[in-house]
């Protein structure tokens, strides 16, 4: 099995599941990838997921180069179907967190700039290497990793193809938290479980404001967030949460 998944206290746990390939993406983790990236959207009961891979060496280290079959539809058909299986990002409202537990590369690592929280070990690697392999970092690499770090750092590791350690990658705000292997999967639960009992209307709602907000000039950007936060005024969460404090007690959240 290629990618395992479960889903505990709203949390669904995603793992990519060939240790022996460094779990890069062979065809059939690309198809298990897709279904459960559209679980996730669909199923209520899941307010965030978490994103990692098996054993202490690798997160993902992007296609399997040794698996790609050729080509079944024409680049097209492709193109213009509704985002890239393996990367969640397009109107996935609820957040992801990547906890990087080793090596991510290529498509790996543009999994991670995906994702919305990025934690790795201290043993994690960073690189965007198509270059090496006559490729391109053609998910979303070449346009996020520049948005996430500075660009002199991004077109150094774009252009020649290196990588960085856990060190360089938390000094460049490449991810916000490095801690010993055996203690990633328990930060990623608290940061889920902490997103998990906030109000999920208001986590995807925030979210949204982020991620279009980052792609529209500032005045355009409030005016959106302020639409969000009328749409938000109503629901039924809004005003648990303010009774919930009023009566001192943990709120009752719906996501309605
Ligand atoms: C990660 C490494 C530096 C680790 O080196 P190390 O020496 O520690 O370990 P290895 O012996 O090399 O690896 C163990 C075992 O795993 C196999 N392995 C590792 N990575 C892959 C892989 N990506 N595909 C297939 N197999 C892999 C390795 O061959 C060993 O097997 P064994 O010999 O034991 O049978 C080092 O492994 C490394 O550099 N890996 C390659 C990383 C890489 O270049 N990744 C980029 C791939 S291209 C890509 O991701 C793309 C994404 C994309 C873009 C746009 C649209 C869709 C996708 C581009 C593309 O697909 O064109």
């Amino acid at each position: 099995m290629g990618v395992d998944f479960k889903k505990e206290n709203h949390v669904a746990y995603i793992t990519l599941n060939r240790p022996e390939a460094m779990n890069s993406l062979d065809p059939e983790s690309v198809d298990a990838l897709f279904n459960i990236w559209t679980e996730v959207k669909n199923d209520d009961d899941i307010r965030v997921a978490v994103l990692t891979g098996a054993g202490e060496k690798s997160f993902c280290t992007g296609t399997d180069m040794k698996k790609t079959p050729p080509p079944e539809e024409c680049m097209a058909a492709i193109y213009l179907r509704d985002g890239q299986p393996i990367v969640p990002h397009m109107k996935m409202w609820k957040p992801i967190i990547a906890a990087i537990n080793g090596y991510a590369i290529g498509g790996g690592l543009e999994m991670a700039l995906a994702c919305d929280l990025r934690i790795c070990s201290s043993k994690a690697k960073f690189g965007l290497t198509e270059v090496k392999v006559a490729s391109l970092a053609g998910l979303n690499g070449t346009q996020c990793l520049p948005r996430a770090i500075p660009q002199a750092v991004a077109m150094k590791m774009l252009l020649t193809g290196e990588m960085i350690d856990s060190q360089e990658a938390h000094r460049v705000g490449l991810v916000s938290d490095v801690v010993e292997p055996d203690e990633l999967l328990n930060l990623a639960t608290k940061y889920a479980e902490r997103i998990a009992n906030n109000a999920p209307l208001s986590v995807k709602a925030a979210k949204q404001a982020i991620v279009m907000g980052l792609d529209m000039p500032l005045e355009n950007g409030i005016a959106f967030s302020h639409l969000l936060w009328g749409v938000l005024r109503d629901t039924e969460d809004r005003k648990e949460g303010f009774k919930a404090f009023g009566e001192k007690r943990p709120p009752e959240y719906k996501g309605k």
